[in-house]
């Protein structure tokens, strides 16, 4: 009987003897099959298969994560699943460095040594110049995204020698690195669209879809006299927080020095300058704020844990305006702590918290009716939760990013480790004579 390629298997006539080249090939797959066979066998005795499947995974991370840029870093272990905000957290970082550097500039070419500390044309130059690089950036890669932040240009289309002055600065600042420079989008085309671009911030914030939050220069009176101050950046999404970057030039790179009062003021950049980040539910790390764009490795970075709330090192605003000194006092001393607080600009006071540098960071009301800015909190209190703290207001809610561009739900700021968070709040509570009712 002839077999066929259309009678089903089953009535092929099996007892027909196979030409001997056939049976040559038959014998090299089945010796081939056992080799296999054993191999496997063989890797499955040795390996555990968790072993195996945890490499695999490994594997396809690495391929998913692959970036063609030299200086890409992700602080997330190979072996975890591919950031979904990987893109955002580089732009996001490497914008606030762009913009640090920009800062940088102004204060050296500009501040330093200003005599009357009134004038404050260094940081509106700086604040302008900084907010167009970052928005730049932005705008070429996630053009969809809404912004909301710190400045408008209006004051720039009337004074034409303000825009030239920023603009100057705005066209001459690059990072080192061409291909970083390229990925946020290189140089803005002329000053007419940087004030453009200075304009997206408008956003009027809110709970749905996703939403930058530029500080330019926060602590800008830290700014001036040489001391703290941080760029800040944050996206949300749908009114939540998700990746949240500050570049505090002026704090000391080394993430094991403990605060002391507003570190750094008037000395030269040697040693200074960390590159904070947080990306939600991946975690807070720091690296140095080199001119070599992202060059470092990110570190993780955790809070102290606090055995003794006495031992705490709490920071405050220097401005008495801004958060009131005296009711933290009481509060440092119903709390035990003996060491005077640690005053300090800027959301420098989250990172350095964050990293273990100092522990508590009060912002007690002075006016009932002042409402923060969102862009004055939103990446600090990632970076700080991240790093296992918790942030709440005084009544010990969440901030609550999704009401605009003011936190018009919450009143101050509460900052600690989450293990003690409770008691500190407890405290405020008491010092403040806030009943749960109220
Ligand atoms: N009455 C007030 N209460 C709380 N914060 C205030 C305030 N008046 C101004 N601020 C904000 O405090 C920020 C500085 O915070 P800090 O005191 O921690 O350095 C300022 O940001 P800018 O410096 O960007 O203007 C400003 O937005």
């Amino acid at each position: 009987m002839m077999s066929s390629p259309h009678l089903p298997l089953d009535t092929v006539d099996r007892t027909l003897p196979l030409p001997s080249h056939h049976k040559t090939l038959a014998l090299r797959y089945l010796t081939l099959r056992l080799i296999v066979s054993l191999l496997v066998l063989t890797v499955a005795l040795i390996i555990p298969p968790a072993a195996i499947l945890t490499h695999l995974r490994q594997l396809s991370g690495q391929i998913l994560r692959y970036r063609p840029f030299s200086f890409y870093s992700s602080t997330r272990a190979a072996s975890e699943m591919p950031s979904p905000f990987a893109s955002e957290l580089q732009v996001a970082q490497l914008a606030v460095q762009r913009a640090s550097i920009l800062t940088k500039r102004v204060f050296h070419e500009k501040a330093k040594g200003t005599v009357d500390k009134n004038d404050k044309s260094p940081v509106t130059i700086g604040d302008f110049g900084a907010q167009a690089l970052i928005i730049a950036a932005l705008q070429h890669n996630f053009p969809a995204d809404e912004i909301v932040a710190e400045e408008e240009a209006a004051q720039l289309r009337e004074d034409p020698t303000l825009r030239n002055t920023i603009w100057q600065l705005v066209k001459d600042t690059k990072l080192e690195d061409a291909s970083a420079e390229k990925l946020l989008g290189g140089s803005i085309a002329d000053s007419d669209s940087m004030l453009e671009l200075i304009d997206l911030g408008n956003s009027k914030g809110g709970a749905n879809g996703r939403i930058w939050t530029i500080d330019p220069i926060d602590g800008t009176k830290g700014f001036l006299r040489g001391g703290q101050y941080a760029v800040c950046l944050g996206l949300m999404v749908d009114g939540h927080v998700k990746v949240g970057v500050l570049g505090c030039p002026n704090l000391p790179a080394d993430d094991a020095t403990r605060l002391t009062a507003d570190i750094g003021t008037n000395q030269t950049d040697e040693g200074r300058g960390v590159l904070f980040s947080a990306v939600h539910s991946e975690g807070a790390t720091s690296r140095p704020l080199t001119a070599g764009a992202l060059a470092e490795p990110a570190k993780p970075i955790s809070m102290r844990p606090l055995h003794d709330l006495a031992k705490a090192t709490f920071c405050e605003s220097v401005e008495a305006g801004h958060s009131a000194h005296d009711d933290q006092a009481a509060i440092s001393q119903k709390l035990g702590i003996t060491e005077p607080s640690v005053r300090m600009d800027s959301q420098a006071k989250y990172g350095s918290i964050a990293r273990g540098a100092g522990d508590i960071y009060l912002r007690l009301p002075v006016k009932a009716t002042y409402e923060e800015k969102i862009w004055d909190h939103a990446a600090g209190d990632l970076i700080v939760r991240e790093a296992g703290g918790q942030v709440t207001d005084i009544y010990g809610k969440r901030l609550d990013f999704a009401v605009g561009r003011t936190l018009a739900n919450n009143k101050g700021v509460v900052a600690a480790p989450a293990a003690v968070h409770r008691k500190v709040l407890d405290v405020v509570q008491e010092v403040l004579k806030i009943t749960p009712s109220s």
